[in-house]
This record gives C-alpha cells, sequence and structure tokens, in this order.
C-alpha cells in the first residue's frame, strides 16, 4: 500500500459546470480501462418534471436509485423537514443508500463520492464515514460545491486542507482537459496500489 496520506481528488465549481458528468466519465473510463477494478460511492443527480427541476436523488456506481431531495414530498404533515433551499431532504433514504457504499472494504480500489453538499451532510454519520475512508489511505474523487458566501462548509474546508487533497476547479473551459488530466492520475495511482 502507498505510503503517506490518502490520495483525495476534489473536484469544485459552480453550479451546473459539469462536475457530476465529469465524474462520471472518469469512472466509466476507469472501469473501461480495467474492469476489474473495484470502485463504490454515488452520484447526485437532479430529478426533472418536464423543465423543472423538482429534486435530487442519489445513484450508485452500479445504478440502485434512492431520493435525496424533493419539493413535493408531504407527507406525514406533521413531519418537520430539513431543508435546503426549496428541497426538503429525505436523510433515511440518502443513508440507507450511500452509507453502505462508503464502508472501508480491504480490496477497494476507489472511492467516488458526488457530492460532499449540504444535504448529504445533514446526515451525521456522512462525513465520518468520508474520514474513515481518508484514514484508510484508498483512493477518492469527491465533488465538493463552491460556497455562495465565498466561505466553505466546514466538511469541505477539512477536505480540502487535508494532505493528500489535489484540487481541480472546472470552467466550461477545460472540463476536458480536467477529465485527462484526473484520468491518467488515477490510472498511475492505481496502478501503484
Ligand atoms: N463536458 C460537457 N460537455 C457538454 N455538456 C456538458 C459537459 N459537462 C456537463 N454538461 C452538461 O451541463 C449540465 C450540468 O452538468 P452536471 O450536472 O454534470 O453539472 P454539475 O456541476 O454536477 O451541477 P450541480 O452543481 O448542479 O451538481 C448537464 O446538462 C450536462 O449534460
Amino acid at each position: 500500500m502507498a505510503a503517506g496520506p490518502g490520495k483525495c481528488f476534489l473536484v469544485t465549481g459552480p453550479p451546473g459546470v459539469g462536475k457530476t458528468t465529469l465524474i462520471i466519465r472518469v469512472f466509466e473510463s476507469l472501469k473501461a480501462s480495467n474492469p476489474s477494478l473495484k470502485l463504490q460511492g454515488f452520484f447526485t443527480r437532479e430529478i426533472r418534471q418536464g423543465s423543472e427541476r423538482v429534486g435530487f436523488e442519489v445513484v450508485t456506481l452500479d445504478g440502485r436509485k434512492a431520493p435525496l431531495a424533493s419539493t413535493t414530498i408531504s407527507s406525514p404533515e406533521s413531519f418537520r423537514w430539513p431543508t435546503v433551499g426549496k428541497y426538503k431532504v429525505d436523510i433515511a433514504s440518502f443513508e440507507s443508500l450511500a452509507l453502505p457504499e462508503l464502508q472501508v472494504r480491504e480490496d477497494t480500489n476507489l472511492f467516488v463520492i458526488d457530492e460532499v453538499g449540504k444535504m448529504e451532510l445533514y446526515s451525521s454519520s456522512f462525513f465520518p464515514a468520508i474520514l474513515k475512508i481518508l484514514e484508510s489511505n484508498i483512493p477518492v474523487l469527491a465533488s465538493v460545491p463552491i460556497p455562495k458566501s465565498g466561505r466553505d462548509i466546514p466538511a469541505v474546508a477539512r477536505l480540502k486542507n487535508h494532505p493528500g487533497a489535489t484540487i481541480f476547479t472546472l470552467n466550461a473551459s477545460n472540463r476536458d482537459s480536467v477529465k485527462e488530466q484526473m484520468h491518467s492520475q488515477l490510472v498511475d495511482l492505481l496502478a501503484k496500489r
């Protein structure tokens, strides 16, 4: 196993710049170049009704889905859902799908975590699971939001300050080159393990 701090690749950039798309493409090309890699984790995708975004779902790397947040959850009436903007966050649903994916296993090669955001962090078990992964020295590919306030949420600040962190800031003109860079760095890293 590699010595020193585990590698943590962080993708950031403004909403809609293509963080999820980039992570999916890197994941797919890694998988295609080496089908025996053991990859674990999840993506966050928006749910649309026509042109309107009505929520988010989490999707595991092998395609299982669960709701993360929605504008349309209403029952039970008396339940006070945690919210991010207009979305009600279904912490139990997120946890039931995502937390098992974040369990460290002996043979895992890479964890994919899209994203470390406010909704996901409502789960009090989510960030501790990430810290455990970092302690395990297994590489991580994660996306983190750019804060509206200019100040990172504490969990994101902690990831960015991790000694093994490499931060890629996406914009519309660099996303293809960042994808190539990230893919080749990960191929090198995974070949060493
Ligand atoms: N490299 C690309 N070329 C063309 N279109 C792209 C590319 N990357 C992303 N897109 C398009 O931009 C839109 C937003 O992409 P994506 O969901 O990946 O962004 P995001 O940064 O993850 O967004 P969010 O901040 O909401 O999580 C999608 O419709 C996607 O198809």
